[in-house]
């Protein structure tokens, strides 16, 4: 891969990378700002709950006091009726002042005692159904002129309120106290904070759960209602702090997707993992590169030569082999290739009965047991060609094993090529022992021979132990007529090179050895 196009993947890759964190951003952010608004919610509703709770404390103590004092036989207001009255706000933990009523008028009241001249008071701001009379915020006319409050008349007596105590302690009234009679009636809060003439299922229809706008009604006084609008300002101040992990947490979501993307895409692109996927899917494939008699000039066989290509472009062999050798799959290759190869030429009709086909081999494998599992080629081999195997000199191929096992595919008709000689690891003794049927002279010998290198010059003893073995000879690299005609001058049998033909598809090579025919 060239340095610009690894600029480009990595640009490619980090742009992918930020667009998988962008998305899981959104999801989290969505997730974590459900489960986030939910739990905010339950808490709002709690806090509801809490301000109910000490509403109906208030009313349920105003409700005890006055019942008890209804109770009592009293209709007008003496000293004993007085008496009874302190002693029950005595008891009394919400109301601050009772007050007692002959014919609609206030004649006497805890705080100011008989009243010299009955009072007369307004309507009362709304019946409740109990038919209680409740007036929101009125002019104590007892105390001084400044202060109001909330009273309740029950019967003969009634009960100013400490509302204030319970429901003015919190300094945003983002919420209003309504009583749902045949209308709304306003009763404590803020009372412009919410549209009063919607009805709790307007309100549900409106509001849904995503929401901080709520109604909420008491237990016990099911008419007594608490309408919510959430202060913003307030409910942020409270969860402020996991608003800041709310932020955590995304930079990191976003800062881990974005590395475990950018990594997976970086490792999709190693060599590693496109050459372990390659041989998952089967993705190598063959060409074919012509042998060609050199006296003759006709095409007799063939060598098989792996490719590869995939999304990010081709690898090339002197990449992929040693990461298969790496990867420990050389055999599972190996047979790979032999298949199709061998499914390739037998398909094609022009490729003749008799071809050398010769394939590569790993000579570790020839170290192991299941290389003689080989038969199957045998099996495939409708065109009797001849099929070659190749190994490159190495130690390996020394072990009493290898050799134990090349003699019995030797024994089942395959041929062998030693390869690229004269550059690996091999002795006299060995190439007997072995007794393969060609040598292939390594291309560096053939690459210089026309301006008389110390290299080439060697070509002529390696005729010589060739002649020796009794084994053919097979120049490699042969690219040009001055070669070809030295290769010739020293009875070198066979030749492949860029002179006679690439390594090519089956078709084409098909159409080389139709033309040398
Ligand atoms: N400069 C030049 N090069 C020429 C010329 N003629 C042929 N070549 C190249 O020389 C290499 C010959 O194959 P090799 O020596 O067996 O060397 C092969 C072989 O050892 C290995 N290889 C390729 N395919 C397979 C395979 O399927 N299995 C195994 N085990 N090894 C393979 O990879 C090596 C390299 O393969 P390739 O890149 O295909 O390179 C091929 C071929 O393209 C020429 O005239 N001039």
């Amino acid at each position: 891969m060239t340095k610009s196009e690894q600029k480009q993947y990595f640009l490619a890759d980090n742009l992918k990378a930020i667009l998988v964190s962008l998305i899981s951003v959104v999801a989290v952010t969505l997730l974590l700002g459900a489960v986030t608004f939910l739990f905010v919610r339950e808490q709002e509703e709690n806090r509801a709950s809490e301000i109910l709770n000490n509403v109906r404390a208030v009313f349920r103590d105003a409700e005890i006091t006055l019942d008890y004092l209804n109770a009592l036989p009293y209709e007008s207001c003496g000293k004993d009726n007085l008496a009874e009255m302190r002693k029950t706000l005595f008891r009394s933990r919400f109301v601050k002042e009772i007050g007692f009523y002959q014919d609609d008028s206030l004649v006497c009241s805890t705080y100011l005692g008989i009243l010299e001249e009955p009072l007369a008071t307004d309507e009362p701001d709304f019946y409740t159904k109990l038919d209680d009379a409740f007036w929101i915020n009125t002019p104590l006319q007892l105390f001084d002129k400044q202060a109001t409050g909330t009273i309740v008349k029950r019967g003969r007596y009634n009960a100013v309120l400490d509302m204030d105590s319970i429901l003015g302690y919190s300094y945003i009234q983002d919420w209003q106290l309504f009583y749902n009679g045949d209308q709304f009636y306003h009763m404590a809060g803020n009372p412009v904070l919410v549209d009063s003439t919607l009805s709790q299922q307007d309100m549900d229809a409106r509001t849904g759960y995503f929401s901080l706008q709520f109604i909420l009604c008491d237990e016990r006084y099911t008419s007594t209602c608490l309408q919510v609008k959430s202060d913003h300002g307030r409910v942020l101040d409270l969860h402020l702090g996991k608003l800041v992990l709310f932020v955590f947490v995304m930079l990191m979501t976003a800062a881990l997707t974005h590395m475990i993307t950018f990594n997976y895409l970086r490792r999709r692109r190693s060599l590693e993992s496109r050459v372990s996927k390659g041989l998952r899917e089967h993705k190598f494939y063959s060409l074919y590169q012509p042998f060609v008699d050199l006296q003759s000039g006709k095409v007799i066989g063939c060598e098989v030569l792996s490719r590869f290509k995939d999304e990010f472009g081709p690898i090339y062999p002197d990449e992929f082999i040693p990461q298969i050798k790496e990867q420990d799959m050389t055999w599972e290759f190996t047979v790979d290739m032999i298949t199709k190869a061998m499914n390739d030429l037998n398909d094609n009709p022009d490729i003749p009965e008799g071809f050398k086909v010769s394939f590569n081999l790993f000579p570790f494998d020839f170290t192991r047991d299941s290389c003689l599992n080989l038969d199957f080629v045998l099996d495939m081999n409708i065109k009797n060609f001849k099929l070659v195997l190749e190994i490159t000199e190495d130690e390996q191929i020394a072990t009493q094993s290898a050799a134990k096992h090349i003699k019995s595919l030797k024994s089942k008709g395959f041929l062998f090529a030693i390869d690229d000689f004269g550059v690996g690891y091999s002795n006299l003794g060995q190439l007997k022992t072995l007794n393969c049927d060609y040598l292939k002279i390594d291309r560096s010998f053939v690459m210089d021979m026309e301006e008389n290198s110390i290299r080439s010059s060697l070509i002529p003893h390696i005729v010589s132990i060739a002649d020796g073995l009794d084994v053919e000879l097979i120049a490699e690299g042969v690219e040009n007529l001055e070669q070809l005609n030295e290769l010739k001058g020293l009875k070198i049998g066979f030749g492949q090179g860029w002179l006679f033909g690439k390594p090519q598809s089956v078709n084409a090579l098909a159409k080389t050895v139709q033309e040398t025919l």
